[in-house]
């Protein structure tokens, strides 16, 4: 009785054994199944040519005979899986192997099952440890993204208290609270990527990603490239796994188009397709890929200009310029240049490691009179230059470049050039003038006034035509 019942058993292995054969060969991982008597039952191919046996040289032998450093028995005393474990085969490979106790209705052990994971320890670790590379890599940059998002750039960063700094940054953060397309305009130099980073960091997509990308500085046959990405095989010298572009990389957040004024012509056309239809193609692929980013363009050029010269579509003009902000040069806010000077005086000197925290009031007032073509940027640069200049914790007229000393301010710039002896004249006529009227033309009372002689005054009148009434 007992042996029927085996023999019925083994029938049902054997035709149990040709199925797994069919299914478990194609596989391309080595696999194992065992018999409760840990004998082999089947072996893939891709097993037995990793052993370096025949299938049919090892077929219903005990396991431990085939490879002596096998742990089948001890896991089919212990019934307990063994998954993701580190094997030595007496062949001499290591490798990663799951060891799987298969149970019957009644909790006792059936089959084994065994397979190999990762059949090559050593590029294993070379994975594991490029793995761990990279996971560096990514915190770092992960620190250095929140440092660029940090507080670093919010509105209270962005120095400034005239009033119409004022005026931009309360307009500025009424852009950030909608999702419209913001065009920011401005001499260079003015703060116009502070804004794009403030705006962003208050609005509802601050914790997405902001990503730059500046329009003039990217050759013009890789702007596309950067901007959409391209799939792998695009293009000759193409990278293997293809390229993600930024607006893919902006997913979420906000993309700012720095000088947007230089796009090319055949790249705004593509951009204006991305503001309607809300998607992208990478270049080489085949499908669309959805957008969800807000556009944040900036530029220092003239766009209607630009319009006029044909250098810029109208039609991207209007669909961009939804909020338009004005950031005005500095020579246009001179209340701003103190206040500015003292923060980047205490941020600088903290950056090159000097106490530096005064500056003369004829220093200030120079930079006051300055034209500031550069802007914020050019005063950072002074700055910077004058703190490495001055042994002191003072910033004196010494320490400042030379050209700024004798550069005519705004006002004087528009005042014609002129002897010292004109100019005193004109001084003299406008005097005596003013000083008459406010006599009522009492010739005694003026030259006493003016502290000179009725025959002098008289002279004078005479020399500079001024009319009198009597
Ligand atoms: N209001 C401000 N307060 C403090 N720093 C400022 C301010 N505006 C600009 N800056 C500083 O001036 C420099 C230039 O600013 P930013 O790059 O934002 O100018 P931009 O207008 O975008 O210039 P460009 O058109 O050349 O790209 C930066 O270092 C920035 O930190």
């Amino acid at each position: 009785m007992e042996n029927t019942i085996h023999l019925q058993s083994q029938v049902a292995d054997d035709a149990l054994v040709k199925n797994l054969n069919r299914i478990f060969d194609p596989v391309p991982v080595p696999i194992i199944l065992l018999n409760k008597h840990t004998e082999i039952l089947m072996i893939n191919q891709p097993f037995a040519d990793y052993l370096g046996y025949s299938r049919e040289e090892i077929m219903g032998k005990r396991v431990d005979v085939v490879d002596p450093n096998t742990r089948f028995p001890y896991v089919f005393k212990s019934k307990k899986p063994e998954i993701y474990c580190k094997h030595k085969f007496s062949n001499g490979h290591t490798a990663l192997v799951h060891r799987i106790p298969v149970l019957d209705d009644n909790g006792e052990v059936a089959y084994g099952f065994g397979m190999v994971v990762f059949d090559d320890l050593r590029s294993l670790q070379e994975v594991l440890e490029r793995n761990k590379l990279l996971e560096g890599k990514l915190m770092i940059y992960q620190e250095e993204l929140k440092n660029i998002r940090g507080a670093k750039y919010s509105w209270d960063t962005i120095i400034g208290n005239s009033l119409v700094m004022q005026h931009v940054k309360m307009m500025s953060s009424k852009a950030a609270k909608t999702d419209s397309n913001v065009l920011i305009i401005g001499e260079s130099g003015t703060g116009k990527e502070l804004f794009a980073h403030a705006i962003h960091n208050d609005s509802k997509r601050f914790d997405g990603p902001f990503v730059k990308i500046n329009c003039a500085a990217i050759p013009k046959d890789l702007l596309e490239s950067e901007l959409f990405g391209y799939e792998e095989g695009a293009f000759t010298g193409a990278k293997k796994h293809g390229k993600v572009g930024k607006f893919e990389l902006a997913n979420g957040g906000t993309i700012f188009l720095d000088e947007i004024g230089d796009m090319p012509l055949d790249m705004q056309v593509k951009i204006l397709r991305v503001l309607q239809e809300k998607e992208i193609e990478r270049i080489g692929g085949n499908r669309t890929i959805p957008i969800d980013t807000r556009i944040i363009a900036a530029t220092n050029r003239d766009l209607k200009e630009r319009i006029k010269e044909g250098e810029f579509r109208e039609d991207l003009y209007y669909r961009l310029n939804v909020i338009n902000i004005e950031v005005p040069p500095l020579r246009k806010r001179k209340e701003d240049v103190e206040l500015i000077t003292l923060k980047l005086m205490e941020k600088l000197s903290n950056n090159l490691g000097r106490y530096v925290s005064n500056i003369t009031v004829e220093a200030l007032e120079s930079l006051k009179q300055y034209n500031w073509p550069g802007n914020i940027r050019e005063l950072e640069n002074v700055i910077e230059r004058a703190i490495n200049m001055t042994d002191t914790e003072s910033i004196e007229m010494q320490h400042l470049p030379a050209f700024m000393i004798s550069e005519p301010s705004d006002e004087l710039k528009d005042t014609p050039l002129v002897s010292l002896r004109t100019a005193v004249e004109e001084v003299e006529k406008t005097t005596i003038h003013n000083c008459l009227k406010a006599v009522s033309y009492n010739k005694l009372k003026a030259a006493k006034i003016l502290g000179i002689s009725r025959t002098s005054l008289y002279e004078k009148i005479e020399k500079y035509h001024i009319d009198t009434p009597n």
